[in-house]
């Protein structure tokens, strides 16, 4: 269970997110919209322990968080800064499970099979520059899985590939969390990926950013690219989220 209490954070004297309070429960998917500049990333961040807010706390499963916690992988959007060139593609995604112990064989195997459920079982002993963008973000998710977190955070995470292989790729991200009961936390600025992907759709205003309003996904969990987004409950939440996101009051 991740509880955030009172969270607000400024960098310097410029107030960048203002008392929010969220809580997410184990095996939730839950996705935070909002427009460029709301504090997204900051947010982020900060539940990765990655920046200290400068007020309020981020308490995964009862402890606080100062710093990264081992239970916890992210998943930037910019992956071709968080590949490592010099390493191959197999290297990179088990470098991370050195962190839990694992031996040589054992990430190797662990590396491989993370590499299969992202359709990249013979990419393995490529480069990340040898590869396109798709595949490269393919290889930072795989990396995530690998290390088989039980928290999982994500920021933007498709915000740079096709529209083919960001439905693939959130299509994937579905079939994990289903069979890993992973807990994710994800970022888009994509109203249609937020109600997509979400079981709860938290949306953020800005100036300072809060949150404006959180909406359950009534859809059934089993979600397609095709017949989910023609539902009428996707059509009616991806407006509702739309008006949320524009600061547009809904209609009576
Ligand atoms: N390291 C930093 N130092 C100073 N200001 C920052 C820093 N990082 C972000 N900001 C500012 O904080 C605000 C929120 O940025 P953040 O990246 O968290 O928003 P976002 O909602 O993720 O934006 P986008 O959707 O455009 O990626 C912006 O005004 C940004 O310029």
């Amino acid at each position: 269970m991740l509880e955030i209490s009172g969270l607000g954070h400024s960098y310097g004297a410029s107030r960048v997110l203002q008392g929010m309070d969220l809580r997410v429960a184990e095996g939730e998917l839950v996705t935070i919209v909002g427009p460029s500049g709301c504090g997204k990333s900051t947010l982020l961040r900060c539940v990765a322990g990655l920046i200290a807010p400068t007020e309020g706390e981020v308490v995964l499963n009862g402890t606080p968080i100062h710093g990264v916690p081992d239970e916890l992988a992210v998943v930037f959007q910019d992956y071709s800064r968080s590949l490592l060139p010099w390493l191959t593609v197999r290297d990179n995604v088990a470098l991370p499970l050195r962190r839990r112990g694992a031996g040589r064989a054992e990430r190797r195997a662990q590396a491989t099979k993370a590499l299969e459920s992202v359709g990249l079982a013979d990419a393995g002993g490529k480069y990340p520059w040898e590869l396109s963008g798709g595949m490269q973000q393919r290889v930072s998710i795989a990396r995530a899985l690998a290390y088989r977190p039980s928290f999982l955070l994500m920021d933007e995470p498709f915000g740079s590939v096709d529209a083919q292989t960001r439905e693939d790729l959130e299509d994937l991200v579905l079939q994990v969390h289903r069979a890993e009961g992973m807990t994710i936390l994800l970022v888009t600025h994509d109203i249609d990926e937020s109600v997509y992907l979400g079981d709860r759709v938290v949306v953020l205003a800005r100036n300072p950013g809060r949150i404006r309003s959180e909406l359950p996904v009534t859809l059934p969990p089993v979600r397609d690219q095709i017949g989910t987004r023609a539902e009428p409950e996707f059509v009616r939440l991806r407006a509702e989220v739309g008006r949320l996101v524009r600061g547009v009051a809904t209609p009576a």
